[in-house]
């Protein structure tokens, strides 16, 4: 296909994706009453259970929104991308496989069971709780306030946006009752997986999971990435290609936990969720894309977001396969 012609079908999506999304959001809002709101971390518990978001984002920087795009939420899971982006250039990528894997576990994304049943009891992957509770032991800084400051700061450049923060609410119901991240915490120091200590890991960890942001947010994001690490707003490199095409193969692999699989046929494009129902998802070369819709499946994806994906794979031909 010629340029010209690539470029007139992307117009004639754009006009599409205008004019029909939020009534593909209204049909997919119907989804939320199928999940539950996670409660685990009592904070997130008092999100409201009727809201789904979505931004989407092309390469000019134009977006089309709809539904309650403007809903904050912490990324939980989502961040786990980028700190995995950061190991990779802190470190390198020897240093980072050393200790986690790059296989997908079809086991929960808090599971311990492999850590003990397979050796040498490095986590399986870095998007499952273990795996990126030792990469946060890979951030490059002096101590967890500092690991913590530098995520930030790579977190705002990334979603240019200056103003993100920790939601400190989140940060410390999740600190106060986080008993199961604490034991595959102190599984992986015995296991000799961290270097640092149990109790700054994960204040690190806990940290850049409460980092709050809204889908215009997530959308840029995920446009860094789907752009293969350069924010082409700004023509801008900020991530080397490289790891860019790590995150974005574990995003296929392991992004929607033990569903992966099953959103891979189904959706077929990278995407990475977290327990507040958000989802980073994209169409490589074209739009960065955040979705948020709190109530989750049984394995701790959005409802709804992930029927409003699927919606708009099918429309658009989105899946890579
Ligand atoms: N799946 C998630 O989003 C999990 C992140 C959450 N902070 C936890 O560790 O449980």
């Amino acid at each position: 296909m010629d340029l010209k012609m690539s470029h007139h079908i992307e117009e004639q999506s754009w006009k599409q994706l205008t004019s029909h999304l939020a009534e593909w959001v209204a049909d997919s809002h119907k989804h939320t009453t199928d999940g539950h709101v996670a409660s685990y971390i009592p904070e997130l518990a008092n999100a409201p259970s009727d809201v789904l978001g979505i931004c989407i984002m092309d390469a000019g920087g134009l977006t089309v929104v709809a539904g309650d795009s403007d809903f904050r939420f912490t990324l939980q899971s989502i961040s786990k991308v980028f700190t995995l982006i950061m190991a990779l250039m802190d470190r390198g990528e020897a240093i980072v496989f050393s200790k986690v894997g790059m296989e997908p576990t079809g086991d929960d994304f808090n599971s311990m069971l492999k850590l003990e049943l397979v050796e040498p009891g490095i986590p399986f992957n870095p998007l499952i709780n273990a795996g990126a509770i030792a990469i946060s032991s890979l951030i490059a800084g002096k101590d967890s306030e500092e690991q913590v400051a530098r995520i930030l700061q790579f977190f705002r450049e990334v979603a240019h946006n200056p103003t993100l923060e920790i939601n400190q609410a989140v940060f410390q119901s999740e600190s106060d009752t986080a008993h199961r991240n604490r034991s595959l915490a102190y599984f992986l120091k015995d296991n000799g997986v961290l270097d640092s200590e149990v109790d700054d890991v994960l204040r690190t960890y806990f940290s850049h999971c409460s980092i709050e942001v809204n889908c215009t947010d997530l959308a840029r994001m995920a446009l860094v990435l789907a752009h293969n690490g350069v924010d082409p707003i700004r023509n801008q490199r900020l991530i080397p290609r490289r790891f860019v095409q790590i995150a974005k193969t574990f995003m296929f692999t392991c992004g929607m936990y033990n569903a992966s699989g099953e959103f891979a046929m189904n959706v077929g494009i990278p995407a990475k969720s977290g327990v507040s129902g958000s989802i980073l998802s994209m169409v490589p070369g074209q739009y960065g894309i955040g979705v948020v819709s709190p109530p989750l499946n049984r394995k701790g994806n959005s409802t709804a977001g992930v029927h409003l994906l699927g919606k708009l794979s099918q429309e658009f031909d989105w899946s890579l396969f």
